[in-house]
């Protein structure tokens, strides 16, 4: 890039610096928000610009670093990025976070302090706090005294999160040490198979993720396994992914015009999302499809959290394998969160292809997954302003590093807009609309292509 492109370049990220800041400002002054999450009740349009100016100012901070870092340095510290998540993981299992919930924030809590609670050695423990405080996780107010900032306080006290983190840390980081190994093995590599990914050279075994979760179950039945998974932490994670992207999901679709439709929400877990959705759409009616040890989990945290729901039959427990045919014919809704990034392709057709068989004409497909939005755009969702990317550059970096995640784990994906097209396409249905939410996911609506 000549020098003169750099100054062009340089001018309109820090003017677009300016203006999205100027809108975010306007936002905080006038509701004295302080929480850059938007909270149930105004996820509005104007929330919607202040998140498009925040994911504008996000993506911009992450172009001025590529133009202005020295590029061997750049690449160097992107190729070492592991020893943060590493320590993010030591600083989750120690809680950290929890311990600092109780420091007096002027004066902190000592390394020594910390190092005596944890039994971690104080001097290498503070080194791992430094290395999340360049980072913004803490800060060290004084020497060798430590404090939460914003972004340590969530997870305060919030064990999925903690469960999440740490499943990041085990589980996912440990298949995805042989991800180099698998893409570049000529024989793994062109294979689609859920049964031949990093996660089974990382765990030995020639069982899917999901079956090894299983087998765990029954191992609590008192069946011997030899799952590698440690199954509450999952649980318990899964919970914790779904609560961070519920409100804007909740907010995304006109839910409330469905009436006294029923959902099935097909691989729906412990039934996070119908939760959210019943507490605010009390008149719609849940079918929760899964496996029957994720279903024995979820009407356990039903009967405490909503027990009404499940003695008046608005939710209802199905055990049900969503590759064999759908029991529910004609429902309002088909939801899936999470599910289509777990399969591959061929999987995934057969998911849908087997929900377009139970639809009726009124019946409906709602899936939620991260979409994968190119730095080339999709007419299907809302560009970047230039001189970003069409994808918000940095902002996206999340679904790229999940869509990892998936081919690691289940030699699944996170797809394009046009990529779940095609399938739909596959399986006789077509899309109707994706809804944007404020979040990193979105709904598609497929209907059944004949209608
Ligand atoms: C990533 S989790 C998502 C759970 C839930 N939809 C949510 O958003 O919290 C995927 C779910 O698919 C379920 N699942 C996997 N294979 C399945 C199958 N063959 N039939 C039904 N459910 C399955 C898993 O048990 C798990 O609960």
């Amino acid at each position: 890039m000549s020098a003169q492109d750099k100054v062009s370049q340089l001018r309109a990220l820090i003017n677009l610096l300016s203006v999205s800041s100027e809108r975010v400002i306007r936002e905080w002054e006038t509701t004295g928000c302080n929480s850059n999450v938007p909270a149930q009740s105004d996820c509005d349009s104007s929330s919607h610009e202040v998140l498009d100016a925040i994911r504008t100012i996000i993506g911009a901070c992450g172009a001025c670093q590529a133009l202005l870092q020295e590029p061997q340095a750049r690449v160097y510290e992107l190729a070492m990025q592991s020893y943060i998540s590493r320590s993010l993981h030591i600083a989750a299992e120690a809680r950290i976070a929890d311990l600092l919930a109780e420091a007096n924030p002027a004066e902190g809590i000592t390394g020594e302090s910390l190092g005596q609670k944890t039994g971690i050695e104080c001097r290498k423990l503070v080194r791992v706090l430094r290395c999340l405080c360049s980072v913004g996780v803490f800060n060290e107010v004084h020497d060798n005294c430590f404090v939460n900032t914003e972004t340590s306080r969530c997870l305060v006290g919030n064990d999925p999160l903690r469960s999440l983190i740490k499943l990041c840390g085990s589980t996912n980081f440990d298949s995805l040490q042989k991800l180099p190994s698998v893409l570049l093995d000529p024989e793994a590599s062109p294979s689609y198979s859920p049964r031949d990914c990093a996660f089974q050279r990382a765990f030995g075994t020639t069982r899917t993720m999901w079956e090894c979760f299983y087998d765990e179950n029954v191992e609590e039945m008192g069946i011997s396994s030899t799952c590698p998974l440690d199954t509450k932490n999952f649980g318990l994670a899964m919970v914790g992914l779904g609560r961070m992207y519920t409100a804007p999901l909740v907010h995304a679709y006109p839910w409330g015009a469905l009436g006294n439709g029923i959902i099935v929400d097909v691989g729906g877990g412990v039934g996070g999302m119908c939760m959210d959705l019943l507490a605010r759409f009390p008149q719609l009616r849940f079918i929760l499809q899964d496996t029957r040890p994720v279903l024995d989990q979820a009407e356990s945290i039903w009967l405490r959290d909503m027990p009404e729901a499940v003695h008046s039959g608005r939710v209802q427990m199905m055990p049900h394998n969503f590759f064999i045919e759908q029991p529910i014919k004609g429902a309002a809704v088909y939801f899936m969160r999470y599910v289509l990034h777990d399969w591959p392709d061929e999987e995934c057709v057969k998911i849908l292809t087997l929900l377009r068989e139970a639809m009726g004409p009124r019946s409906r497909i709602l899936a939620a997954d991260r979409l994968i939005h190119t730095n080339v755009g999709s007419s299907y969702l809302q560009s970047a302003p230039p001189p970003l990317p069409p994808n918000y550059g940095c902002a996206h970096v999340l679904n790229n590093i999940s869509d990892l995640s998936m081919l690691t784990l289940f030699n699944g994906m996170e797809r394009t807009p046009e990529h779940i097209s095609e399938l739909a396409g596959q399986a006789g249905l077509k899309i109707v609309k994706m809804w944007e939410s404020q979040g990193l996911m979105h709904i598609v609506e497929m209907r059944s292509a004949s209608c």
